[in-house]
């Protein structure tokens, strides 16, 4: 379903700034796969996704999408398969756009352009059916300017926007990571309840070893560019943030936050 065959990508090659970010990286996930991606500052984790998103094009390697290499293709040629949320609640909602409006532009992205930019009352209607979902009490506040909601309610905003129009891939950086713990709790659950809805194919960074084991049923630990670990649902189950610490233990100059990590 996603495919990254021999991706690597090489910052400023070549000069005192060279920095290997992507060494030799492959995966290979299934339709509904939900892996967690986990590893020390610097790893890779956000460059992954940003070669899957199109944002970085990898220098070698394959990334395929249901059995398309879109490798050459640029970040907004693939908008259509690919939803994101970024760390910050900022960047995934327009501020000055009320609910509905940020609503109707996930609902138009990788739709012709040139379609109805109003909001007519059927999809009022859909877009408060989807908003019930997150239990915030946003469906009666379409009218609301997004950059007055709080972070965590911006963040599950972002979320639906994201997978509003059935993306082939999701990618999830550190979405939780920038809210207080009951957001973050919040936004967690609902995350697990829309990929399981929707069955969603599901890349998600997380610097929280609870939350890396207890979410998806596969995990990848990242280490300067290379995939070190790659653990399947069984063994998964099984693991401890601390059998996950002893795993981080074991790399040469992996420097490890336990405090943040274990949150
Ligand atoms: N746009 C860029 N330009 C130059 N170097 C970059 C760029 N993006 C990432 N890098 C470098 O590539 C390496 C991998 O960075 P990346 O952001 O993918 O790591 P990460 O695992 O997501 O780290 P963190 O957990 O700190 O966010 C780092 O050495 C980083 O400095």
């Amino acid at each position: 379903m996603l495919s990254i065959a021999s991706v690597a990508k090489t910052f400023f090659p070549g000069t005192v700034n060279e920095r290997r970010a992507l060494v030799d990286v492959d995966l290979e996930m299934v339709e509904g796969d939900f892996v967690t991606v986990i590893g020390s500052n610097g790893a890779g984790k956000s460059t992954l996704l940003n070669t899957v998103a199109g944002r970085i094009i990898q220098d070698e390697g394959i990334v395929s999408l249901d059995g398309k290499n879109v490798s050459r293709l640029r970040e907004h040629q693939r908008a259509s398969m690919v939803g994101r949320v970024f760390q910050d609640p900022m960047a995934g909602t327009a501020p000055n756009l009320t609910i509905e409006e940020n609503l109707s532009l996930a609902d138009r992205r990788g739709k012709p352009r040139g379609l109805a930019r109003g909001v007519t009352k059927a999809k009022r209607e859909r877009f408060a059916e989807a908003l019930t979902q997150l239990e915030l009490g946003l469906e009666s506040r379409l009218k609301t300017k997004v950059g007055l909601l709080s972070g965590g309610q911006r963040q599950a905003l972002s979320l639906l926007m994201a997978t509003y129009s059935d993306p082939r891939v999701l990618l999830l950086d550190e979405h939780t990571a920038a809210l207080d713990p009951q957001r973050a709790e919040l936004v967690t659950r609902l995350t697990r309840t829309v990929v399981e809805e929707k069955g969603l194919t599901t890349l998600m960074v997380t610097h929280n070893m609870v939350q890396a084991l207890e979410v998806g049923n596969r995990l990848i630990m990242m280490h300067e560019g290379r995939i070190i670990l790659d653990v399947g649902p069984e063994r998964k189950s099984q693991m401890t943030p601390e059998d996950l610490l002893a795993e981080f233990g074991k790399l040469k100059g992996a420097v490890v936050d336990d405090k943040t990590m274990l949150q």
